[in-house]
């Protein structure tokens, strides 16, 4: 894993030890916004306009992060009105690569790169950070419109509309606020959570992560009891952000990330809801559970040096849920 500094890569990892042993996830810097006329969003330039066949997302299967904006374009209806190409799932020294030796691993069938890097730099030559997944790339301008994944879902939520989206609309204005302050705390305490766990490098680092991960585990467990959805009885994308997560909680972070207080298999509500949203149609198949377990088990030899993939755990995502009784 690595990083470019003025546009040259840097194989380094996550410098923990300037922030007492915790993890600090970096801000995105690539902000601009799709819009349904091409004006500017909230923040970064305009001329993006919401077209069919101008836009291509570049993903990993593993990514939570990502896997956000294959759930939405799946949601949306727009695989025919954005391409999609998938990183290999093993992140080495050249970070996220295009080699398809991994079943479900497409190349870059847009540029012809052979790693994510090359199309940060096409982008932006001098590019200083870390380079992520996704990527929101426009074939037009030849530029990336974003890496921001929490931004990203909101465009294909809303600015496809008069391109032919269609789907629900999981960030509806009413429920905003809410979704915003869930958003907040799942992210911190959840999404980002299990990596703080993860990548902690003291003792005291982790366990602060690691009481904030369950105390909002168990937060959620006991809302999920009151309420089908995180903001009520609508499915909105505080929903979708947080079944990322829990999809790869018990094959992934109970292990790897240390995050073995619980299983999600051991809370009732949790383990019925990830199941309820993995059977909403479509859903199953953006889920790779051979890339997410790859990625995880061999890319961080810190934390995994034999970098064995474990088999288990066995869970059945397609069993029977409760969750139609609230
Ligand atoms: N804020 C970003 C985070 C994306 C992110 O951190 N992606 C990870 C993969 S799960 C990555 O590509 N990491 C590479 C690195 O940090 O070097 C988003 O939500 O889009």
């Amino acid at each position: 894993m690595g990083l470019l500094v003025d546009g040259v890569w840097y194989d380094k990892g996550y410098d923990t030890e300037a922030h007492g042993g915790q993890f600090e996830r970096e801000p995105t810097t690539l902000r601009n916004w799709i819009t349904a006329d091409g004006s500017a969003g909230p923040s970064g330039e305009g001329g993006f306009r919401a077209e069919r066949g101008r836009y291509h997302l570049y993903v990993s299967y593993a990514c939570p992060w990502a896997h956000r904006t294959i759930i939405f374009r799946k949601l949306k209806g727009l695989e025919d009105a954005i391409s999609l190409d998938v990183v290999h799932p093993y992140m080495g020294d050249k970070g996220w690569t295009f080699d398809t030796n991994f079943e479900g691993a497409t190349g870059d069938r847009v540029n012809g790169l052979e790693k994510l890097a090359d199309v940060y730099l096409k982008a932006v030559s001098d590019f200083t950070g870390r380079v992520t997944t996704p990527v929101l790339w426009d074939k037009k301008r030849e530029t990336i419109v974003s890496n921001e994944s929490s931004e990203i879902i909101r465009m294909l939520n809303s600015a496809f509309d008069a391109a032919g989206a269609t789907g629900a609309d999981y960030y509806p204005a009413p429920l905003r606020p809410e979704i915003e302050a869930i958003n907040d705390e799942v992210y911190g305490t959840i999404n980002n959570g299990v990596y703080r766990c993860g990548f902690a490098s003291r003792q005291d680092a982790y366990e602060k992560a690691f009481k904030a991960l369950f105390d909002s585990l168990d937060a959620v467990e006991k809302r999920l009891g009151r309420h089908r959805y995180l903001a009520g009885d609508t499915l909105t994308e505080a929903d979708w952000r947080l079944f990322v997560t829990l999809l790869r909680f018990d094959p992934v972070y109970v292990g790897h990330f240390k995050c073995n207080l619980r299983r999600i298999a051991d809370y009732p509500n949790l383990s019925n809801y990830t199941r309820e949203l993995y059977q909403v149609p479509g859903i199953a198949e953006t889920v790779r559970l051979d890339h997410i377990k790859t990625h995880y088990y061999r890319s961080h030899p810190w934390i995994n040096p034999t970098g064995i993939v474990p088999r288990g755990p066995e869970i059945d995502y397609s069993a029977p849920h409760d969750r139609a009784r609230l």
